[in-house]
């Protein structure tokens, strides 16, 4: 992996202003960031109302890296509190930076819930849990979490990918790979654009992997949109052992050159990584979480950008293994 640099796009400070004045508003007025049908047209309002500099500046990511950092927010260490021990135990904690990346995800498109993760909030909670240390999921540590798209068993998941860093101590990377910078043969381009193996849902959703309401689809890896390839890629949920061995030979050698272009960010407070879901894989590097009220603590948002043709259009008959998207604003 390099450490090469993700693209940084800066936020002026009359925009920082404008977005974080626009959040206190929302919050002062709910009193919370737990999401209610009034405070998200409440969000819509407002986000409708920022200045038109400050909505280009917010535009969604539009290069073929796939991914950029907003810099120019600003966090409070004092004031946000102590790092929450696990989502379930964050409540409101620094609700003002929910409403913040709420603001951000509704001028680049539409935020997405699910209702089976995190009580369905809007915006997630990542901060390391006790107990969870080994999973593949976002309440991890000690292991490495391998680059996936997210939720990449379902076919409403988010095309945009929000992760805004409140704290990070110990500069513990995020890890991005664009698929666009990847170098790979046609032949095995032609392999693993045919759906062949399905992706399990993850351990973050609780009742899916109950689900009995159908087959698990098998799911290209692979798409050639109309700009060139998009991926759908979840190593630690797909059964590759089940493919043929030419397919599973052309899907380790993605897996290689995904690691091989792959960059770590190490988000600072404030700082905003925006990936495009259908270009780019993340992850994490593993580390040792403290526990002591100081961890690492990002705040994830979801969002779905209306009209996008990156995806093949066979995935709008998937079941979902039964878990529904909830998007925030009426299309
Ligand atoms: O902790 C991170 O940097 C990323 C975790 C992750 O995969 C996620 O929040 O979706
Ligand atoms: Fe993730």
């Amino acid at each position: 992996m390099s450490t090469g640099t993700a693209p940084v796009r800066p936020l002026d400070t009359a925009g920082a202003e404008e977005l974080r004045r626009a959040a206190e508003q929302i919050h002062t007025e709910f009193g919370t960031s737990a999401t209610s049908p009034g405070l998200l047209a409440r969000v819509a309002e407002s986000a409708a109302g920022l200045s038109e500099p400050v909505r280009h500046q917010l535009r969604p990511v539009d290069t073929d890296d796939g991914l950029f950092v907003l810099r120019g927010l600003d966090v409070d260490d004092d004031a946000i509190g102590p790092t929450p021990a696990g989502w379930a135990a964050a409540g409101d904690s620094a609700a003002v930076h929910d409403i913040v990346l709420l603001l951000l995800a509704t001028v680049m498109g539409n935020p997405l819930a699910w209702e089976g993760q995190q009580d369905g909030r809007f915006v997630h909670n990542i901060v390391p849990a006790p107990g969870h240390e080994t999973e593949q999921t976002g309440a991890s540590s000690t292991v490495l979490l391998s680059p996936h798209t997210e939720d990449a068993f379902h076919p409403g998941r988010a095309h945009l990918l929000m992760l805004g860093c409140l704290r990070n101590h110990d500069s513990i990377a995020t890890t991005a790979a664009g698929i666009r910078k990847a170098e790979l043969d046609e032949a095995d381009i032609a392999l693993l654009t045919r759906p062949l193996l399905p992706i399990l849902p993850d351990d973050a959703y609780t009742g899916a992997r109950d689900f009995d309401g159908g087959h698990p689809p098998a799911v290209p890896t692979l798409f050639r949109a109309e700009d060139g390839l998009t991926l759908r890629f979840d190593p630690a949920y797909t059964p590759v052992a089940d493919a043929p061995p030419a397919h599973r030979a052309a899907y380790q050698r993605l897996s290689d050159e995904l690691a091989r272009v792959s960059v770590a960010v190490s988000l600072r407070p404030g700082e905003v990584l925006i990936v495009d879901n259908d270009l780019v894989v993340h992850g994490r590097v593993p580390f040792r979480a403290r526990y002591d009220g100081t961890d690492r603590w990002l705040k994830r948002a979801s969002v779905r950008v209306p009209g996008r043709r990156t995806r093949p259009p066979a995935e709008a008959a998937e079941h979902g293994y039964g878990q529904a998207a909830v998007e925030a604003h009426a299309a």
